[in-house]
């Protein structure tokens, strides 16, 4: 079918480029060339496939690793699915099967904080996105706000607050679950006023166990997006420092799917200029990687972690399923819908 048909949506009003000129034209084989492939944008490239695949297998392996290492099954105490965790702690396998363990309690209890410094720290350090270090507004930083302010709504609706009590408390009691208070007197009385607790966070506060339902895994959840945010945010600067650039596929305005490099559709609207840096801000920027690095690397430490002394399998595929689509509607809804894109844009575009 050619360009010229009726019906079909041009954004493009003057073409003031060889590849604006191109894209008027029918589909020659040189154009042909240019979109090799129609491959669906809402798909991740090898690279990225590769990347993401590191979630699905670390649970696999984790759960697995708790199934057969020596030290869980000569653990003196086993998987409590009540207490959610090894009961009692003293007996646990590991000092990372404990709640109370330090990177449970100031790393993944405080997960989003963690995340969110170190996309702040690179947005404000990495040249790709405005001048180092300077409190400049560009068109980039905006949009990768934007991009953290989505994800940041959905981990608060997941995880935090949903109109109400959050989504995974929702399902929780959707489920079948409740709060059960089993030892104290008074309290029990109290619950009995106030019915029910409507959160796991207010019932274990209440010494209440919080059981029945299907409890998605929010350590799952909140690791996998937290570090698939940072990652897919710093990738394309990474590759490019080393001097690569994997084409990712987008739909533009006229409904074609082409590669990023060819996007003239008015949703990217500048090139990447080349940035001459100080030494200083050279230090700055190798530093806001290292901080994200550091936070994907601990993020996936624990995740792996999780996998192997906590939650059921079920629990785990549910909170990877959750951080899964956050990661859809943040880095890959906007590829193939340019309106989206125009809002979110795409990281290092
Ligand atoms: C480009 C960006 C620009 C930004 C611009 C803005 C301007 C900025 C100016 C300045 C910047 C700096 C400021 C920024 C501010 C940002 C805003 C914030 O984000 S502040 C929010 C901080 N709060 C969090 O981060 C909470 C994060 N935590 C959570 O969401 C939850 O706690 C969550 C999801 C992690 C988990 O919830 P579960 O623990 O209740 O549930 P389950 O994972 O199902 O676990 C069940 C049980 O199993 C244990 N468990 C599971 N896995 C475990 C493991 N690996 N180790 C130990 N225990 C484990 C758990 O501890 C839990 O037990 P048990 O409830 O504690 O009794």
């Amino acid at each position: 079918m050619s360009n010229s048909t009726p019906n079909r949506r041009i954004t493009r009003s003057t073409p003031s480029t060889i590849k604006d000129l191109a894209d008027g034209l029918p589909d020659t084989p040189i154009k042909q060339m240019r979109h090799p492939s129609e491959t669906s944008p809402f798909l991740p490239t090898k690279l990225e496939t590769l990347l993401l695949a590191i979630y699905p297998v670390t649970l696999v392996l984790g759960s697995l690793f708790s199934l057969l290492a020596y030290s869980t099954r000569s653990a003196t105490s086993k998987y409590n699915p009540i207490h959610q965790s090894y009961y009692p702690a003293a007996g646990a396998p590991s000092y990372f099967a404990t709640k109370k363990n330090i990177f449970n309690v100031y790393f993944v209890k405080k997960g989003w904080f963690w995340t969110t410094l170190a996309l702040a720290a690179f947005v404000v350090t990495h040249p790709s996105l405005g001048p180092s270090l300077r409190p400049t507004v560009t068109r980039r930083r905006v949009q990768a706000v934007a991009r953290w302010g989505v994800a940041t709504t959905v981990w608060m609706l997941v995880t935090q607050w949903c109109f109400g009590p959050a989504l995974v408390d929702r399902n929780f009691k959707l489920t079948g679950g409740a709060c059960e208070i089993m030892e104290d007197p008074i309290k029990r009385a109290e619950m009995g006023r106030k019915q029910e607790f409507f959160t796991a966070q207010a019932c274990k506060a209440s010494g209440g166990l919080w059981k029945g339902g299907h409890d998605i895994s929010g350590h799952v959840f909140l690791l996998i997006l937290g570090s698939a945010l940072l990652g897919m945010e710093i990738l394309p600067a990474i590759l490019r420092a080393r001097g690569l650039n994997e084409e990712r596929r987008v739909r533009v305005g006229s409904g074609k799917v082409v590669k990023t490099r060819s996007i003239v559709d008015g949703t990217v609207k500048d090139t990447p200029v080349p940035v001459v840096l100080t030494e200083t801000e050279e230090e700055y920027t190798k530093l806001g990687i290292k901080v994200a690095v550091g936070v994907v690397g601990l993020s996936w430490w624990m995740l792996f972690m999780t996998a192997a002394f906590f939650h059921t399998w079920f629990e785990k595929f549910t909170g990877f399923l959750v951080a899964f689509t956050a990661i859809f509607l943040v880095y890959f809804l906007p590829r193939g819908v340019p309106e989206v894109r125009a809002v979110l844009g795409m990281p290092g575009l």
